[in-house]
């Protein structure tokens, strides 16, 4: 914050930005809005500060904010660093026993905490959990298929430890809320017999977004939102829409888990999804209180 004292023209215009905030704050007074921050979104130091500054101030005016957190490349980087290869299928980390261990550590451990931390910092009261506290994501092994261009014959992929939520049990994040606590969600879940999975954080989002009946599913990102074939950004879209961009081959890498949850989401009953840029400064306040201009929005029915 500059020490420089502002204008009139300065300070009425901050007065405007507030008193416009009015109608969303009373709007969504009492709603939950999962925001899922992704790893390429938390790149930044400054940026990082921001996104803390704006979930603390969506809790202060009665958001309910359930942070679900990512981190491929933090991942990545561990990996590279212990010399462990990576791969991925549709956006997906084939994940060995390895591999599941040191997302585990990555996930809940540092990047976890340091988000909490942020959040504390800012002035809201964030606790940091994983799928396995609370059994809050409890998972079973993903099984998908994919069928062979040259073949057409459908093959069964295996990805090791990647988990799909099977149950989510929200009543841990239910019991935050009523202490004022902001859940900081690391995508670590837990099988029937202990073991560990490694699911999206996408993924893991949506399914909590539709387990808690949120109003807001808001993904955070590196990209504008989603592109078109022109790489020119589309601002809103219907299931309808996302389906046919499914099919053409549009929808790429990250983006598929990304999309599919948020038709998950929609049809679980969220009102809407967005896909941000979280390289823009405060994105989280524009996309809340102001009409809706940056990004991608999904919804079932355009105006
Ligand atoms: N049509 C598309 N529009 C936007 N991004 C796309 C599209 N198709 C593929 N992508 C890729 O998806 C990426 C976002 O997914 P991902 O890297 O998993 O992000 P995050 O780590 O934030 O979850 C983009 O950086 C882009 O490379
Ligand atoms: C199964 C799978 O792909 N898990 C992800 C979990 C982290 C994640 O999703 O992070 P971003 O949101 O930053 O991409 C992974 O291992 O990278």
């Amino acid at each position: 914050m500059s020490d420089k004292p502002l204008s009139v023209e300065e300070q009425l215009v901050k007065a405007r930005t507030l008193s416009e905030a009015l109608p969303y704050m009373h709007r969504f007074n009492g709603q939950t809005f999962v925001i899922k921050y992704g790893g390429h979104a938390m790149g930044d130091d400054e940026l990082s500060h921001l996104f803390a500054r704006d979930v603390a101030l969506m809790k202060q005016v009665g958001i309910n904010p359930v942070i679900v957190h990512g981190g491929g490349p933090q991942i990545g980087n561990m990996l590279d660093r212990l010399k462990i290869k990576s791969s991925f299928v549709d956006g997906l980390r084939v994940t060995d026993k390895e591999t599941v261990e040191i997302a585990e550590m990555v996930l809940s451990g540092s990047l976890n905490k340091k988000i909490v931390t942020s959040i504390n910092e800012a002035g809201g009261l964030a606790i940091g959990l994983s799928g396995k506290d609370g059994n809050l994501i409890e998972a079973q092994k993903l099984t998908r298929t994919k069928r062979d261009p040259d073949s057409n014959i459908e093959r069964i992929l295996d990805l090791g430890f990647v988990g799909e939520p099977s149950r989510i049990n929200p009543e841990i994040l239910e019991s935050f809320e009523e202490n004022n606590l902001i859940p900081v969600i690391a995508p670590i879940g837990v099988g029937s017999n202990g073991q560990t999975f490694n699911i999206n954080a996408d993924t893991a989002a949506g399914h909590i977004a539709a387990a808690l009946g949120a109003t807001k599913l808001i993904m955070m990102t590196d990209v504008e939102g989603v592109l078109d074939k022109n790489k020119k950004l589309i601002n809103r879209l219907t299931p309808a829409e996302v389906r046919k961009l499914q099919k053409d081959g549009t929808i790429a890498g990250g983006m598929i888990p990304k999309l599919e949850t948020c038709l998950y989401a929609l049809e679980e009953g969220v009102e809407s999804a967005t896909i941000l840029d979280g390289r823009i400064p405060h994105v989280l306040l524009l996309e809340t209180f102001t009409e809706h201009g940056v990004g991608t929005m999904i919804t079932e029915a355009t105006e």
